[in-house]
């Protein structure tokens, strides 16, 4: 299969500091790819690199089957991106701003109109930008970035600093491309739910590593997932079940059991015939949060 965005054994140090270890992120044409990595996990600087701002150290870069360092000029003008706050000129409209970074493109005149109607900014089009609340000003870069066309949208953390109804502006927005416009998304968050509701695969970095590259049920199959019993007296039930060849540990007056879920009826008859009261029984399953938080608290390599 070949992708849109690949890159293989990338790597960047500063100095002895090496904060892109060796990744090779694999994005597929269509969708949104989530790259997600708490504070200072590497993915401002992988994403410096994709654009050809900084030089990797070692590894390779390929964006639609071609070598960065070789056709850089080709690729960039089919990328649009937005790295870190947009700039704009806020005693100038949204439309004026437009206009300034359509020159520079060399974009048509009416791709204004046509961004302008993506990001649903057309009622505000003409109004000073200063007057933009943040989720507007970040709509506006979105539209700057989408300006010539890009077949590919690289977005480095474009909810930072957002409230609720903004953040919920730009995922909705950000979902819409790919199946309204065709446009490959490539997003770095640093918060788990908000790649969860828009992300088709996701990379998790964290030390300048990836640690997981797939789709979200993937991820999710990576989770601990077992039974949770309530039966009383807690101990003499935690002892016929090891009896019984289960693995199990507690937690509080629960216990936990390395089974599948299919294993349910069995226990609780075996607990009820042995005379002990069952007050719960569930299937438990690891939260993709809690994967996530595993994986980032310096545990685990996947
Ligand atoms: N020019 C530089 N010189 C030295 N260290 C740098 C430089 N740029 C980034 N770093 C360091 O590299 C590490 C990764 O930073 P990066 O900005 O890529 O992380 P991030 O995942 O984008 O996090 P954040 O969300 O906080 O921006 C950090 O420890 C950062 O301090």
């Amino acid at each position: 299969m070949s992708f849109l965005v690949e890159t293989k054994h990338l790597s960047k140090s500063f100095k002895s500091f090496y904060p892109v270890k060796g990744i090779d992120l694999k994005v597929k044409r269509g969708g949104v790819y989530g790259f997600l990595g708490p504070n200072g996990a590497g993915k401002t600087t992988t994403i410096r690199m994709l654009l050809g701002l900084i030089q990797p150290t070692q590894g390779t870069i390929s964006i639609f089957g071609k070598d960065v360092r070789k056709h850089r000029l080709e690729i960039l003008n089919k990328v649009g991106s937005m790295v870190e706050s947009p700039s704009y000129y806020g005693h100038l409209s949204g439309y004026e701003n437009l206009e300034i970074v359509r020159k520079l493109r060399g974009a048509a005149k009416r791709d204004i109109g046509h961004v302008l109607g993506i990001v649903r900014l057309q009622e505000w089009q003409h109004k000073k930008v200063k007057t933009y609340s943040l989720g507007m000003k970040q709509r506006l870069g979105i539209a700057q970035a989408l300006l010539g066309n890009p077949e590919l949208l690289i977005l480095d953390e474009p909810t930072n600093g957002l409230d609720p109804a903004g953040i919920q502006e730009i995922r909705e927005l950000i979902t819409r491309l790919p199946v309204e416009q065709g446009i490959t998304v490539l997003v770095s968050s640093h918060i788990l739910k908000e790649i969860e509701l828009m992300a088709s695969e996701v990379g998790i970095i964290y030390k300048g590593e990836l640690l997981f590259q797939g789709s979200l049920s993937e991820l999710r199959s990576k989770g601990y997932s077992g039974i949770r019993v309530a039966a009383a007296p807690v101990e003499e039930s935690a002892a016929l079940l090891s009896r019984l060849g289960y693995t199990l540990k507690r937690d509080g007056d629960h216990l936990l059991i390395d089974a599948p879920s299919e294993r349910i009826s069995t226990i609780n008859q075996d607990l009820v015939l042995a005379g002990f009261r069952v007050s719960h029984l569930s299937e438990s399953k690891e939260s993709l949060e809690d994967i996530f938080l595993n994986m980032t608290r310096g545990g685990e390599s996947w």
